[in-house]
């Protein structure tokens, strides 16, 4: 059965005493996951360490890394490889999100690279797709996202891409305040699933867990991840805020 999985996405922000304070707080708040659910925080390379050795021996809490490169090792400076993040204990790569698309010129090719590398090294990705606001407009965002995932995902066998994490995330919505509606957000889920279900059988596409990223809050996150098809989200701004992100790992079905 597929979790219900509340992901912070910290991204370039917080010094590491602001997240650790941040994370003490929400840890101390939150009631235990459910053995369905997960909570993931994705935080910046330099906490990975610090951050890990916070959530030791809690159940179903982990930490992510945001990024990581499609080699195995070498001169590659500056770089932070699988095994690197492997050795730090972490489990989970967010891969794909619209901002490393958007200012880092990441292509689909280099994308299934990096799905590849973490599979094989035996940490699982979570894959964002999703799209800008002209392609909405357009109405043609199933056929944009469609292709995100045939080009990334599609050469996975049915054992591995059931380890993947989607995420969709319209990039209209991320970091904006404008939220898809959770209608356009369970159309677009029901879309991915289906795409999934073509390719690899019913029974695989109902093993994967698909998240909705852009706007989440407190306020909004029970009616989206209600939804039949939201196995919760990928957060930002909220998950900075300790009463925010906490109110989103209880909103999450049980
Ligand atoms: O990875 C998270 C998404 O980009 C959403 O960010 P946001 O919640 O700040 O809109």
């Amino acid at each position: 059965m597929r979790k219900q999985i509340a992901a912070a996405n910290w991204k370039m922000n917080l010094t590491l005493q602001q997240g650790e304070a941040l994370l003490d707080g929400i840890l101390g708040k939150v009631s235990a996951p459910g053995s369905n659910q997960q909570v993931i925080f994705a935080v910046p390379f330099p906490y990975l360490a610090s951050a890990q050795q916070k959530i030791a021996g809690k159940q179903q809490v982990f930490i992510a890394a945001q990024n990581c490169y499609n080699k195995k090792a070498g001169a590659y400076t500056g770089e932070t490889s699988v095994e690197m993040l492997q050795s730090l204990g972490i489990q989970w790569v967010v891969l794909g999100h619209s901002e490393r698309r958007e200012y880092f010129g990441e292509s689909d090719q280099f994308l299934a690279e990096k799905v590849n590398i973490v599979l094989e090294t035996g940490l699982q990705p979570i894959f964002c797709c999703g799209e800008p606001l002209q392609i909405r407009e357009q109405n043609t965002q199933n056929d944009y996202v469609g292709a995100q995932l045939k080009a990334s995902l599609y050469h996975l066998s049915a054992e591995q891409v059931q380890k993947v994490v989607i995420a969709y995330e319209p990039i209209w919505a991320i970091g904006t305040g404008k939220t898809a509606t959770s209608a356009q957000a369970q159309e677009m889920h029901a879309f991915i699933r289906a795409e999934l279900a073509k390719q690899y059988g019913a029974e695989v596409a109902n093993n994967i867990s698909i998240l909705y990223g852009g706007s989440v809050k407190a306020a909004n996150a029970q009616e989206i991840f209600g939804q039949p098809d939201v196995d919760g989200g990928l957060v930002g701004g909220a998950s900075l805020v300790v009463d925010e992100f906490v109110a989103i790992i209880e909103a999450l079905k049980k």
